[in-house]
């Protein structure tokens, strides 16, 4: 059974996709069955795949019945994909008069547990019915913060969402663990805020840090996650540990 994983932060630009597109490709790379459900209209993780973010069939088609998930679902050499396409930017409006609109996704991805050990969600920077449903669709949520003055901003209106969905939607959505990035260690704000985003989160920060990494934010460009692009770099060496950190805290 797959582990249905949310990558989740309504601020805008923290890292999620990043997280999503090299999270996966590492774990795949570690020879895990690994899904990355692109859930944004912006599709940058379908693209940052190498997936055309074009296709006709992509996971909002599976949401409304258009299309078998199976279908859909894109395989890569770097992990397989449920692309997004432009369609999904109507779907907050026009999803809001189907029955369980907030289960859409949840019943397509339900239909892959079989098929993956981790099922990975990119959410958009909202916390409206997209994020709602992926919220829902989750077993944990996973919250990549950035590692500057603002970071807890939002935080708590995150946390509070979290928990009118634990009752009454999800009663058993948890915290997977909470991820610095952009971090420059060398900075006396950056360390702080490592700090207090460890005090708002016990025990559920990754050790593992994302540093500020240029190969990192040219990487989606060529369409190819950091351990392809450059597998030296330290943006690469991060997330093959922080993935390595995420198997050992899943007993793997
Ligand atoms: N560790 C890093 N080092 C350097 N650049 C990074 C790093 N992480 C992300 N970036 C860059 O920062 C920008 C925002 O990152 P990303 O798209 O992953 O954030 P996001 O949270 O998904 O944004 P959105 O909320 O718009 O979906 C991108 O241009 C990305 O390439
Ligand atoms: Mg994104």
């Amino acid at each position: 059974m797959a582990k249905i994983i949310a990558i989740v932060n309504q601020k805008g630009g923290v890292g999620k996709t990043t997280t999503c597109v090299n999270l996966t490709a590492a774990l795949h790379e570690l020879g895990k069955r690994v899904l990355l459900c692109d859930f944004d209209p912006q599709a940058n993780s379908t693209s940052g795949m190498g997936v055309d973010k074009s296709l006709s069939q992509g996971v909002y088609q599976v949401m409304v019945g258009d299309a078998p998930v199976r279908e859909a679902v894109v395989s890569t050499r770097y992990g397989d994909v449920l692309p997004s396409n432009k369609a999904l930017a109507g779907a907050g409006i026009e999803l809001i008069s189907m029955d369980s609109r907030e289960f859409l996704l949840r019943n397509a991805l339900n239909q892959l547990q079989e098929d993956y050990d981790f099922i990975f969600i990119d959410c958009p920077p909202s916390l409206e019915l997209l994020t709602l449903n992926a919220l829902c669709a989750a077993n944990t949520l996973l919250v990549p913060v950035q590692g500057e003055y603002f970071a807890l901003e939002g935080l708590s209106d995150l946390m509070s969402t979290v928990r009118i969905v634990r009752r009454s939607l999800n009663p058993r959505l948890e915290l997977e663990g909470v991820l610095l990035t952009m971090f420059d260690g060398r900075t006396n704000l950056a360390l702080q805020v490592a700090e207090e985003v460890k005090r708002f989160f016990p025990g559920k920060v990754y050790s593992t840090v994302i540093p500020r990494n240029v190969r990192l934010s040219e990487a989606p460009s060529h369409g190819k996650p950091i351990t392809t692009y450059d597998r030296s770099s330290r943006g690469a060496e991060s997330y093959t540990a922080l993935a390595k950190e995420f198997l050992r805290k899943n007993n793997q």
